[in-house]
């Protein structure tokens, strides 16, 4: 009881999703002598769901995949784990399989709204018994119960993407994560070509004119605007991305691993799809991005590139992406920092 009762105190004085996985598995693994927990998070990849272990305990130790702009690795395919796609096809809180060495393995997916974004994989030597099942069902509930208070406090409650607070929270831990994939490339890869030239991207959106929207249309339409622009957001970016609302109608991506060519082709492509998309009652809305490449600089100075490629935008014609560093090397830039999201930092 007493040991219950103390992880129980250790998971809801956690304030963060990582260190909240990291207690539910010690939980686990002291309560039932589980001799492996995982916390699994599914990832959607070119229509296929991949699992990816993000959090699990080895030899007494709690790992952790880092959530760093270099997590390109999707996983193993979900097909990989009959259990846990039966637990999810039948719509059923657990599912247990004997593997072939004897091991007992739980899955134990944490539904939210009918969704499924993440499972736990509980492994125990002997089949779980009536007690052992009751705890990590208590467990699993009080998780699901903290991941949702979490995503409350990261989330923006009108759109449903991560908030500024969050922006400002992980950006400098991103940013360090990517820092070894961030840095400038040995004379011998410059030489495979732009290609070989693997970026993390910072890009500032805006909705451009969005002051017309609302004057017109009022704020419900100007609310309905900003809406569908963050749906055209999420689908828009891969999983691994990451899409922020920072403030009225301005947006931030964080785009994982790839080269220049695609992160133009990615943001225009994003562009596109706003500008096709028939927004009931106002129809067509644009928006401007700016972007920059995510360097070894402080977060002011790459938000102040992205945010001067956004003005740039702005002031030469709207519904536009542009590229912090072509402007600078085209001389429509001058390369200086920009002071205006010192602020946040
Ligand atoms: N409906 C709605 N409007 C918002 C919200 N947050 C900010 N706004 C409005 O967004 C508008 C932003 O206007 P401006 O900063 O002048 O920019 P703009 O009209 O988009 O013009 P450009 O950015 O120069 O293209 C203001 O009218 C704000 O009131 C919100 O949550 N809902």
């Amino acid at each position: 009881m007493q040991a219950l009762l103390k992880c129980l105190v250790d998971i809801t004085c956690q304030r963060d999703h990582a260190l909240l996985d990291s207690s539910v598995v010690s939980a686990l693994h002291e309560l039932v002598g589980a001799q492996q927990v995982r916390v699994h998070e599914l990832v959607r990849f070119r229509e296929e769901l991949f699992v990816r272990p993000r959090v699990w305990i080895a030899n007494g130790k709690i790992e952790s995949t880092e959530d760093g702009l270099t997590a390109e690795h999707h996983g193993e395919p979900i097909t990989s784990f009959p259990g846990l796609v039966e637990s999810i096809s039948q719509r059923k809180n657990s599912v247990e399989q004997e593997t072939p060495d004897g091991q007992h393995v739980l899955w134990l997916p944490v539904w939210l709204n009918d969704k499924v974004n993440t499972c736990l994989e509980v492994t125990h030597s002997r089949p779980f018994n009536g007690d052992m099942l009751r705890v990590i069902e208590g467990i699993l509930c009080v998780y699901r119960n903290y991941q949702n208070i979490l995503d409350y406090s990261e989330r923006d409650s009108l759109t449903g993407l991560l908030n500024r607070k969050t922006f400002d929270e992980k950006f400098s831990r991103l940013l360090s994560s990517a820092g070894a994939d961030s840095a400038p490339q040995e004379e011998g890869d410059r030489r495979q070509g732009p290609q070989q030239d693997i970026g993390q991207w910072l890009a500032v959106v805006d909705i451009d004119h969005f002051k017309r929207v609302n004057d017109q249309y009022g704020h419900l339409y100007g609310d309905e605007v900003l809406i569908l622009v963050a749906n055209l957001l999420r689908s828009s970016f891969r999983a691994q991305d990451r899409v922020f609302r920072f403030g009225g109608e301005e947006f931030v991506v964080l785009l994982r691993s790839t080269t220049l060519a695609d992160a133009h082709r990615i943001f225009e492509r994003f562009r596109t799809n706003v500008e096709k998309h028939v927004f009931p009652q106002v129809g067509t809305v644009t928006v401007s991005v700016g972007f920059a490449r995510i360097s070894m600089e402080t977060p002011v100075v790459i938000l102040g590139h992205a945010d001067q490629a956004l003005y740039y935008a702005k002031a030469n014609g709207r519904n536009r992406v542009c590229h912090y560093d072509e402007l600078v090397s085209s001389g429509q830039l001058h390369s200086e920092v920009s002071n205006d999201t010192v602020e946040f930092f």
